[in-house]
């Protein structure tokens, strides 16, 4: 299985309008790839809180009709990161209260939409994403010809609650669009490492290149096999990191070493 994680600048002077078609252009230089992976909110960039509004979607907007086409037009998987969705009533996602959600879309290689994920944990602290977007509630599975995907995003790293979960489902790739600033670097990589570790999986982690919002994105994409060995690993630049995978891996890696069939359920609180 090819993967290419394609980590795309950010930069403010560059605008959504033409991110999407530059994006829309990579994702088509892909063709060959069995799977194809953005980043996280790569329209506006992760921390453009004062954007989010301004550059919402409906689930069914802009960036879906473009990436929809780049799919079917490359013949690949493409999870196209995420997309600030306002909800609409039409799309059948919930009230058209105007909420907004870190919405992940995930299509098939003949550009019909193949899952939907809103990001669960927001980052911020009651402030930015935090308070301006509302939270997911679904972990998201997708069934793919000999593997299955396990969606998550960005600040979901740092819960491994969600990813436990996702295997427990069946996910076999971890797939996690981010947009993961320079200054916590060194915690994107151990954090991506030790989820495939503890779940025997493989992790797809596709950042971003650039600075915006005052922001300076870590870059460094990463793919780690189940036994937590870096596979690749991508600069701090605008890159298409291109990486082979043999999701038989998991299932091998599983058997050798079956730490996950030692887990004990349903653990007492502790006592004080
Ligand atoms: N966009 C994000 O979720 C940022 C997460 C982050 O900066 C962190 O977890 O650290």
């Amino acid at each position: 299985m090819r993967a290419s994680l394609i980590q795309i600048a950010v930069d403010e002077g560059e605008s959504p309008v033409s991110r999407r078609q530059r994006a829309a252009a990579l994702v088509r230089a892909q063709a060959g790839a069995d799977l194809v992976v953005l980043p996280e909110l790569w329209t506006t960039g992760a921390f453009a809180y004062e954007d989010f509004g301004r550059e919402a979607e409906p689930l069914q907007g802009p960036t879906y009709e473009t990436m929809a086409a780049a799919a079917a037009d490359a013949g690949v998987w493409l999870h196209a990161g995420s997309i600030p969705e306002r909800a609409t009533s039409a799309d059948g996602s919930g009230p058209d209260d105007g909420t907004l959600y870190n919405t992940s879309l995930v299509f098939s290689p003949s550009g019909e939409l193949a899952a939907a994920y809103r990001k669960i944990h927001r980052f911020g602290f009651d402030q930015g994403e935090a308070v301006l977007m509302g939270a997911g509630r679904d972990p998201v599975t997708v069934p793919l010809p000999g593997t299955t995907l396990g969606l998550g995003t960005c600040y979901d790293l740092r819960f491994p609650e969600l990813f436990r979960a996702l295997v427990d489902a069946g996910a076999e790739v971890l797939v996690l669009p981010a947009g993961w600033p320079e200054r916590r670097r060194a915690h994107w990589t151990l954090l991506a490492r030790a989820r495939a570790v503890e779940n025997q999986a493989f992790v797809l982690a596709c950042g971003t290149a650039g600075t915006h919002a005052g922001v300076p994105q870590a870059g460094h994409s990463i793919v780690v096999d189940p036994w937590g060995e870096v596979l690749a690993e991508a600069g701090a630049g605008e890159e298409v990191l291109t990486v082979d995978l043999d999701p038989a891996k998991v299932a091998a890696t599983r058997e050798q070493f079956p730490a996950l069939k030692d887990r004990v359920l349903g653990l007492a609180t502790p006592r004080r």
